[in-house]
């Protein structure tokens, strides 16, 4: 007999998301499975926001951002009595598997639902690409490459003013976006949360620069290390460099994915069913080393991830190439 599999997207949305959706369902239904989309994620599930889906109920999807089934933060879910009514609605519908597609706090939210015996399985969904088990995140690509196509414009404008500019990029507490849009960009300067910054240093590599005959300076900063207005004021401390702040918040989070986050969403999608079908529970998906693998979600988020030593190497890379 076939699964009842609910599926669900959590936290802060990304650009991909709607094709891993896509591939749960879809590969669900092929194997003879029956699917629940599950809206407004934790809280959705809590208040019973749930209904079966069917092939045609995912056409047209993978190339558009955002979530279908939308998305909330519900802190709720933290506490034990916060997820009972979820575990409750789960039981009513007789959905015995949950596929979450989301970030970290999402991870933590099946973690605790697969303590109760559902079975979860986690499809790293963020922008942010702070998730352990797996090297890449749905939705990151195409993050980065929107910032990039914004940083690209910057430049221009920043040439002709002979201008700073300080672009406040997101990530939450990583500074993965920051250090590839940083490098993709060929920003002078990167600002990331897992490496020290000293203000002295980034004044003299302006000076250094202008001397040099550089027409303008890039800083990319991670919004985990301070926000853009507070770099700037920290820079006018030495002198006015002509400093513009530029945050590009949420227009990262939008947009159509990336083949590369597409397809990440399919395979990521299609291995969340077969380990569903394989008895698996409390794991996640992710892709190592250009595999598809399944981790514990416990100990996934115990660990200490993929990012912090990877983001030191590229910042110190862009530092020899980047000046
Ligand atoms: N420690 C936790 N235990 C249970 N559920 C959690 C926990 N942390 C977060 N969640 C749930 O996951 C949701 C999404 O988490 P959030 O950190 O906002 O986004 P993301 O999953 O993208 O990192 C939260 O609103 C909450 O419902
Ligand atoms: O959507 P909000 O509430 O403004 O949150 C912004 C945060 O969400 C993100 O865009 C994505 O984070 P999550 O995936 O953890 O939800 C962060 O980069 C950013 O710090
Ligand atoms: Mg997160």
């Amino acid at each position: 007999m076939g699964k009842r599999i609910g599926v669900l997207t959590s936290g802060g949305d990304a650009p991909g998301m709607n094709a891993a959706i896509r591939a749960v369902v879809r590969k669900a239904i092929h194997d003879g499975d029956e699917v629940f989309g599950i809206r407004y994620g934790y809280r959705g599930l809590a208040e019973g926001d749930i209904f079966q889906m069917e092939e045609r109920d995912v056409s047209d999807l993978t190339a558009r951002g955002g979530t279908m089934l939308y998305t909330a933060r519900y802190p709720e879910f933290k506490d034990a009595e916060g997820r009972q009514p979820a575990i409750d609605q789960l039981k009513k519908h007789g959905i015995d598997s949950l596929v979450v597609i989301g970030g970290d706090g999402s991870y933590r939210g099946a973690a605790a639902l697969a303590a109760e015996g559902i079975q979860t399985v986690g499809i790293p969904g963020t922008i942010d690409n702070d998730i352990p088990g797996t090297e890449y995140t749905i939705g990151f690509d195409t993050a980065c490459n929107t910032a990039l196509e914004a940083i690209d414009k910057i430049r221009d404008t920043a040439t002709s003013h002979l201008r700073t500019f300080i672009i406040e990029v997101m990530g939450r507490n990583a500074g993965d976006i920051a250090v590839w849009t940083g490098i993709g960009s060929g920003a002078e300067q990167i600002i990331i949360p897992e490496a020290d910054f000293n203000m002295d240093e980034i004044v003299a590599n302006i000076e250094n620069g202008r001397k040099r005959g550089k027409k303008h300076s890039i800083i990319v900063l991670a919004e985990g290390v301070m926000e853009g207005h507070e770099f700037a004021d920290k820079l006018y401390e030495y002198d006015d460099y002509h400093a513009r702040v530029t945050v590009l918040g949420h227009v990262q989070r939008g947009g159509a994915p990336t083949a590369r986050d597409r397809v990440l969403a399919a395979l990521f999608g299609y291995k969340a069913v077969e380990l569903i079908h394989e008895g698996a529970a409390g794991v996640c998906v992710g892709m190592m080393g250009e595999k598809i693998v399944a981790t514990d979600i416990n100990e996934a988020l115990e660990s200490k991830g993929h990012s912090h030593d990877n983001q030191v190497k590229l910042y110190n890379i862009n530092t020899e190439i980047s000046f």
